[in-house]
């Protein structure tokens, strides 16, 4: 669906040339949600901003669905940029327009008729689930509403691609999870491709099939979510997977520990699909002579399976300790052993 090949983008400012993405390669399929997650100056706008032309690339061609949008001028490019809705971080709206007149816009550039028009923004009020709000100003919406006003008006022109900037990066936790969830229903509705770009791996984790890891420009790994949260390759990968799996007082807690015990191990195990929901620890204890502390734990929702981590202090004598890591490496768990910082 998009063929993203040798995509390079290098400003020019007076401090110089920054080159802010570098040699992307990404092939994006049909009816999937996207995401590529990265730090702040990682250059995920500017990548996202080149799948609807609001930037052109350096080099390198970006293909959707067989057109390259980089070469576009003109009424080519508005016309494929109707099949490309975006949503915003700061939502974008119209703030002299209501809900509705913001949701009309994009049918009223594209040359509506005025019944068709009407008719289509009541169903997308419907759909994002803003019955009851269609006359108010954005000054008079939530940062939720705000965001549906976002979404209607993306899809006003049924696009096949929807591309999200930080789209929940302003919003609170329970109303990011709405929106998520509006995004899961609507992709899932009409096979809308999804791509989003963002900071948070709870975004990944809770609505991506699959992801791309950004760093200085570069895409440094890429995989289905399960798997890169199975086999995180890089460190800032890592990093990102630490956000959903680990408390945020947790490395203070495991250098207690690690002074507190002066025998054993700490060890972070790592769970993924059926085997998160076994009872492993239980298997570990009735067939090893060692000692288990449960340090910390928790299992996350992937839209491909579970995913769970369990930091534990395990205790005994030394080749006890080393037959449960195996019992536990032969179950498909992954070990790491936790040395001070
Ligand atoms: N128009 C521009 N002119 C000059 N440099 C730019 C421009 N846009 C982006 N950059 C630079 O390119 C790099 C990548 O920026 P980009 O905004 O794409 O990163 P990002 O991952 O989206 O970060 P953030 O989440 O903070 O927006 C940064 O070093 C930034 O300063």
């Amino acid at each position: 669906m998009i063929s993203v090949q040798n995509v390079k983008k290098t400003f020019r400012s007076k401090s110089g040339e920054i080159t802010a993405v570098k040699d992307v390669n990404l092939e994006i399929k049909e009816g999937e949600i996207f995401g590529i997650i990265g730090y702040s100056g990682a250059g995920k706008s500017t990548l996202i901003r080149m799948f609807n032309g609001l930037e052109q690339p350096t080099a390198g061609s970006i293909r959707i669905g067989g057109k390259d949008i980089t070469t576009m001028k003109g009424s080519e490019l508005r016309l494929a940029r109707q099949e490309i809705g975006m949503i915003f971080q700061h939502f974008h709206l119209l703030w002299s327009r209501t809900v509705r007149g913001n949701i009309s816009f994009p049918l009223e550039i594209a040359g509506v008729p005025k019944k068709k028009r009407d008719e289509r923004v009541e169903e997308l009020i419907q759909l994002v689930g803003l019955a009851g709000k269609e006359d108010a100003y954005p000054s008079e919406l939530s940062g939720g509403q705000k965001q549906r006003v976002g979404i209607a008006r993306a899809l006003a022109n049924n696009p096949k691609v929807l591309l999200c900037d930080e789209a929940t990066s302003a919003l609170d936790p329970d109303t990011t999870d709405a929106i998520l969830n509006l995004l899961v229903d609507i992709n899932k509705r009409f096979g809308l491709t999804i791509i989003l770009i963002t900071h948070e791996m709870h975004v990944i984790q809770k609505i991506c099939h699959r992801v791309a890891v950004m760093e200085k420009g570069k895409i440094v790994e890429t995989g289905s979510v399960l798997d890169v949260f199975k086999r995180p390759k890089q460190s800032v990968t890592k990093r990102f997977l630490g956000q959903v799996t680990e408390a945020e007082d947790m490395k203070e807690t495991i250098e207690r520990l690690l002074d507190k015990y002066k025998t054993g191990k700490i060890l972070k195990l790592t769970f993924v699909g059926e085997v998160a929901e076994e009872p492993i620890i239980s298997n570990l204890i009735q067939n090893q002579s060692i000692l288990v502390n449960i340090v910390h734990g928790n299992i996350s929702q992937t839209r491909s399976g579970s995913y769970g981590t369990l930091f534990i202090h395990m205790d005994g004598k030394e080749e006890e300790v080393h037959r449960a890591i195996q019992f536990l490496q032969s179950r498909q768990i992954g070990v790491e052993v936790i040395e001070h910082v």
